[in-house]
């Protein structure tokens, strides 16, 4: 984070190895703040409800296998609504942005957090940035209300508009105080997170009453710390019709394949949890689990020795997958999209064309393969009942901190609560699958392929809670989504 002093994490200590990671608060630095009643208390559809009020110390575990003489360890602030608000309704100016790639449920985020500010407090005053961050500074803004975002939650994509670089930290705050926003969330991946902190840190140094919440929006599931992004559910269900397909038409002939490519840039969750719960793959690729081609227990091996027994079959790759093979083999272009992400090749049709090459050339077997890239279809489906609600309880704990006075701020489900995280933790480093951990040894269970893990890497020494480490840094929890 930046050299401000005030920027440092805020870290509360307690007993037994207790800490907490607590997020900033605009009393942080401004002074003699008012503070409000929180109009909740007023609101008839809550007010039957006992403890409705969130309990300012309450917080959320990182990990919640313990052992007996475990330390309590890092904790996050429990999100939801406080008794004391630091916003009078009608003072607030919200402003909502959605940022970097499509994603199921970006529509409802912005629905739900429209129709909480209004509901649940009073806010009138709510627009939406057109475009991504550049929006800021260079589009028009949208007037939101409940009844123009009525229905939007049912439509795919996002009704604001997206988009991926302009992010220009100083034309963005100069934009928010220009037009007096005194809230803002932003909702993206990982890239959307880093420029949500970069806003927040120059805010605080402009020392200006806005909130900046972050909702964490990624379909590949790579933002670390909470369980899973809302999206992941819709796309793995979306990615079952591509993968049926595909088994359709490879046992519909003799020795058919069908090679399905799905979503993941550097995690291959999709493609791990679309596997397993179609139980007709016999081979997922991802990128944290590298594959060789040639020899014995290699990717041909092992279609051959498929083939050979079931007819026909089918392999699921991420698009992250095995770049390194196909950059071995097509000149690479090093090419970035206007983020800085790099663009990568089309692993699903290299290796199409490479097993195709491999049976043409061996002669020994004649084979059917046909090729399916449903991925920009995935991820333009509207989300589906269970992200629905997940979007909807992500969108209220966002208004709540932001309400109460939080700031720098991701809001986020950890062990199923809603929480708040600092935006250090979210941008520090990627989720990865850990191919060292139970979920990947259940899909080589399933699918009965090769793991292509040499095996000197995974030693007996290898304990539980220190996965193999693929990735530089990582620090991979072994609670999100894996277990
Ligand atoms: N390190 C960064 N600092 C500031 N802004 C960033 C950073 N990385 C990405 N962004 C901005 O965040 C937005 C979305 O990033 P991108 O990587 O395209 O998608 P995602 O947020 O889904 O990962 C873009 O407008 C981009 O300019
Ligand atoms: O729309 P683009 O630029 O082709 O993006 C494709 C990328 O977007 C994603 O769907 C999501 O990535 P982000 O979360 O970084 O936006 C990736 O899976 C994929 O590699
Ligand atoms: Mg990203």
């Amino acid at each position: 984070m930046g050299s401000n002093l005030n920027s440092k994490p805020k870290l509360v200590s307690g007993t037994a190895g207790y800490v907490l990671q607590d997020v900033p608060h605009l009393t942080d630095y401004i002074l003699n703040l008012p503070t409000y009643t929180n109009p909740l208390r007023d609101n008839p559809a809550y007010s039957v409800v006992k403890q409705y009020f969130v309990n300012v110390d309450d917080s959320v575990p990182e990990r919640i296998t313990v052992h007996s003489d475990s330390p309590r360890g890092i904790h996050f602030r429990r999100a939801g609504p406080r008794q004391k608000v630091y916003f009078d309704a009608d003072e607030v100016r919200a402003a909502i942005v959605t940022c970097g790639g499509l994603c199921p449920g970006l529509n409802t985020v912005v629905r739900e957090l429209v129709c909480s500010l209004y509901h649940m407090y009073g806010v009138k005053k709510v627009i939406g940035i057109n475009g991504g961050y550049k929006g800021f500074y260079a589009r028009n803004t949208i007037n939101l209300t409940p009844k123009s975002v009525n229905d939007i939650h049912k439509r795919g994509g996002t009704v604001l508009g997206s988009s991926r670089g302009g992010h220009v930290t100083n034309k963005i705050v100069d934009s928010i105080q220009d037009r007096g926003i005194n809230q803002v969330y932003i909702i993206g991946g990982d890239g959307t997170q880093r420029g949500a902190s970069a806003i927040f840190e120059e805010v605080r140094k402009r020392g200006l009453k806005v909130a900046i919440v972050g909702i964490p929006k990624t379909i590949d599931n790579d933002i670390p710390v909470i369980d899973k992004s809302f999206g992941f559910d819709t796309a793995v269900e979306e990615a079952q019709r591509a993968i049926n397909a595909a088994h359709v038409e490879a046992e519909s002939v003799e020795n058919g394949i069908g090679v399905v490519k799905l979503m993941g840039r550097y995690s291959g969750f999709i493609a791990m949890h679309a596997t397993l719960a179609s139980r007709d793959v016999d081979c997922c690729l991802i990128p944290e689990s590298p594959f060789y081609l040639e020899g014995h227990g290699g990717l041909y091996d092992y279609i051959e020795k498929t083939l050979k027994e079931n007819g026909h079959m089918v392999i699921v790759i991420a698009e992250g997958a095995g770049q390194e093979l196909v950059s071995e083999s097509i000149q690479s272009m090093n090419k970035q999209d206007e983020s800085g992400n790099k663009l990568l090749q089309d692993v699903g049709l290299w290796i199409s064309q490479r097993i195709k090459d491999y049976f043409a050339k061996k002669k020994t077997m004649s084979i059917t393969l046909k090729y399916i890239d449903p991925t920009y279809m995935i991820r333009a489906v509207p989300s589906n009942a269970s992200d629905n609600v997940y979007c909807t309880l992500l969108a209220q704990s966002a208004v709540h901190g932001a309400m109460a006075g939080y700031t720098g701020f991701t809001s986020g489900l950890v062990h199923g609560r809603q929480t708040y995280i600092p935006f250090y933790r979210i941008i520090e480093r990627q989720n990865h699958v850990v191919i060292t951990d139970r979920m990947w040894a259940r899909l080589l269970s399933s699918t009965n392929q090769p793991s292509f893990v040499n095996c000197k890497c995974v030693t007996e020494e290898t304990k539980e809670d220190e996965p193999l480490k693929l990735f530089p840094d990582e620090n991979c929890s072994d609670e999100t989504l894996v277990n």
